[in-house]
């Protein structure tokens, strides 16, 4: 298939030079995976819905001005609060041109669910990173209710899928721990006659089902023999809502780990998500002995919410345990940064699908660490880093962010601790969930300049 591929972006060179402490405050940017979510839901509710706290990140304004081509209204009011106008489940309008998803696995996975119930044909184009990433965890089963998918070799993008109405209710066990691949079925399940079930034998991230739940959806969630069932009645009316998006724990990981890391550093964070899917990091990072008290818990759109105080502290390696992978599973390149300076050898393993996230995150953090002087041994699913024991890192090095933010920013962490700066080759992708990191990371050292 050939399609008009997005002009690219110079690369931003960024260099990192130590600096620190870290002290003040940080007020999050919204939940990466709330926000698609919200957006998606509001689009498909009968009447207006109001999101606020919604990230401004490329990934979500993907997200945005598909399910515009699809037919929402979706605006941002100059508070920064964003309405949307709904078409209603089954409603969805055939999308004139293709849908550019950028870097977004999120957007392309459950948007693919959305478009296979629907009457509809879409094609779904991405960035290079996104054109290598596995399509076929959703193919399979979009096919299996329906949907007619064609995609490049190896079930990847660009792909297009015509939309079958009335869809074949299915039920699906995940053969790999996926939030992603879960929602997609959920949301092909909104308009699908029946009851669609997905039977998840690891649990993934929730935010599909609470917030279908919150939109009115008609979905119930057991604990089964192997694992949980997730079953939702299809051909349901959304109602609109009054959405207010929690801070991203996944944005928090690297002022957890940088305020941990710098000697004398002391970092409040506001209003970081909670839920029990995706505080893994925070989990491993008091297990290594991580000075990190959370305080006014409370509940903030359905989504439990917490402000995380974190001081330097002394880390000791671990082995990590694998169970814990699906609730830290973006966080595993800043874990890998707290690691190199921990005392002793950090071992993660169990983490598989590192491989094909935006970049393959296993050989782009070996290879960075690698260069900036850390003793790494690469296995397949997995790191063992030897820490510095608190000591600075050799740094010195230019490093490559492969088209993937999460690298990006776990190396500009890496460089506060480094003897000699460390450079990164191209720091653009960060706009994708953190357009405001380097904003946030000058305002926690100036607080001591
Ligand atoms: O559902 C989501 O919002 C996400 C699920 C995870 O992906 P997988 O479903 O591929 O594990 C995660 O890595 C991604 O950043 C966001
Ligand atoms: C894996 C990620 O996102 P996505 O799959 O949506 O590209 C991420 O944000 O780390």
């Amino acid at each position: 298939m050939s399609h008009a591929t997005p002009l690219p972006v110079s690369p931003l060179p960024v260099s990192i030079v130590a600096r620190g402490p870290l002290r003040g405050d940080v007020t999050l940017p919204g939940d990466k995976s709330i926000s698609h979510r919200a957006l998606m839901f509001a689009s498909l509710a009968v009447g207006r819905s109001r999101i606020e706290g919604l990230l401004e990140g490329e990934d979500v304004l993907a997200t945005a001005a598909a399910m515009r081509a699809m037919g929402a209204t979706i605006e941002r009011d100059s508070d920064g609060v964003w309405q949307v106008d709904g078409v209603g489940v089954g409603g969805l309008l055939q999308p004139v041109q293709a849908l550019d998803m950028g870097n977004s696995g999120t957007s392309t996975r459950l948007l693919m669910g959305l478009v296979a119930s629907h009457p509809i044909t879409a094609t779904f184009i991405g960035d290079a990173s996104l054109s290598s990433r596995p399509m076929g965890r959703v193919i399979e089963p979009l096919t299996q209710m329906g949907a007619d998918i064609t995609a490049s070799p190896g079930g990847r993008l660009p792909l297009m899928l015509r939309g079958l109405t009335p869809a074949v209710p299915v039920e699906y066990t995940l053969p790999v721990a996926s939030a992603q691949v879960k929602s997609a079925v959920l949301l092909a399940g909104l308009n699908t006659p029946g009851i669609t079930r997905v039977i998840e034998p690891v649990p993934t991230r929730d935010h599909s089902e609470r917030m279908l739940a919150g939109f009115g959806a008609e979905l119930t969630v057991e604990e089964g023999p192997d694992g949980r069932i997730i079953s939702i009645r299809g051909e349901a009316e959304l109602q609109p809502q009054d959405i207010q998006v929690p801070g991203d724990p996944s944005s928090a990981a690297f002022w957890l780990v940088a305020g941990s890391i710098v000697p004398g550093s002391h970092i409040t964070i506001r209003n970081a998500c909670m839920n029990p899917t995706r505080t893994g990091l925070l989990q491993v990072l008091r297990m290594m002995g991580a000075d990190i008290t959370d305080t006014s818990a409370r509940t903030v759109g359905g989504e439990p919410v917490a402000d995380l105080v974190v001081r330097h502290a002394p880390l000791t390696a671990i082995e990590v345990p694998a169970d814990i992978a699906p609730s830290m599973i973006d966080e595993y390149p800043i874990l890998f940064v707290a690691a190199a300076c921990a005392t002793g050898r950090t071992v993660a393993r169990g983490a598989h699908e590192l491989r094909v996230k935006e970049s393959d995150r296993i050989a782009t953090m070996a290879a960075a660490l690698t260069a900036i002087g850390v003793s790494v041994t690469e296995h397949d699913d997995g790191l063992s880093i030897d820490g510095s024991g608190g000591a600075r890192l050799p740094g010195g090095a230019q490093v490559a962010s492969k088209l993937d933010h999460r690298i990006a920013m776990s190396m500009a962490v890496a460089g506060l601790v480094a003897r000699a700066p460390i450079c990164i080759d191209d720091a653009n992708p960060v706009a994708t969930s953190y357009p405001a990191f380097f904003e946030t990371l000058d305002a926690l050292v100036r607080a001591t300049d």
